[in-house]
């Protein structure tokens, strides 16, 4: 059974407490996370600034279940990561998780709505097919692509294409909605819209967020504001 932190109220979306992430590069530690603590509750938007190697991919890598902290826990949903082998970490990213990468990473060879159907396919295989393109369909339509839904990602601007990507991360209506520098291949305008869409949609439905950014611009429209320096993470807190 897992333990859970004493206060765990059954609630909060995403409690990481204390947790650090060393890897032996050459025959040296590497120390990247030192004691980072994060709670986010449900339809909370995070962003996370600060410098470049900082540590801010190998946070999300490990709320993602994707690597695994080497001491500290990392509980989403009442689930502490640690505890859970590979499979359960697969079923925990597909029910669970939305993630948002800089990089699109749809798939070339299918269409739009393609795409998206088969995020939900792959979390929810006892949908119907006629369900699993509704839903895909419905999800496409929210960010304002139910003109493209049959074209390729090669026919889709770069903004479409995250808004794909935006869509097939939230068919699943995930609790916890994941993205790394989602506007960092998009131009300013673009992706300030496409960041407004994202947190519209998560609030909308009470999603929780994390996402990081270079951009304090963007940030600054997230609930809270956090700073990773050196692998440790600050919380910004608001003036006036
Ligand atoms: N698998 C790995 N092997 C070696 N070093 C790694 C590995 N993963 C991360 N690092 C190092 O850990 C540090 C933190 O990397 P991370 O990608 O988390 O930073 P970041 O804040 O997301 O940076 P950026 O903003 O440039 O994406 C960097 O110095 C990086 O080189």
């Amino acid at each position: 059974m897992d333990l859970l932190p004493q206060d765990y109220d059954g609630d909060t979306i995403v409690d990481a407490v204390d947790v650090t992430y060393s890897l032996e590069v050459g025959s040296r530690p590497l120390h990247i996370l030192k004691g980072v603590s994060l709670r986010v509750e449900p339809a909370q938007v995070v962003a996370i600034v600060g410098p470049s190697g900082s540590g801010k991919t190998s946070l999300l890598m490990l709320l993602a279940g994707l690597e695994r902290a080497t001491t500290g826990q990392i509980i989403v949903r009442g689930q502490n990561l640690s505890h859970l082998g590979e499979d359960d970490l697969a079923r925990f990213r597909r029910k669970s998780l939305g993630i948002v990468f800089q990089s699109f990473h749809l798939i070339p060879s299918l269409t739009a709505l393609d795409n998206v159907a088969l995020a939900l396919e792959i979390a929810s295989p006892e949908l119907s097919m006629k369900e699993t393109r509704a839903a895909a369909t419905e999800a496409l339509i929210s960010v304002g692509l139910g003109q493209r839904l049959d074209h390729r990602p090669t026919a889709l601007s770069g903004g479409e294409q995250q808004r794909v990507g935006l869509a097939r991360a939230m068919v699943t209506n995930p609790p916890l909605l994941l993205a790394d520098e989602p506007t960092g291949n998009l131009d300013q305008e673009t992706g300030a819209l496409v960041v407004d869409l994202m947190f519209d949609l998560a609030r909308q439905r009470g999603t929780a967020v994390v996402l990081i950014t270079h951009d304090p611009g963007l940030a600054a429209r997230a609930d809270r504001v956090l700073t990773m320096t050196q692998g440790e993470l600050t919380e910004t807190v608001a003036v006036g």
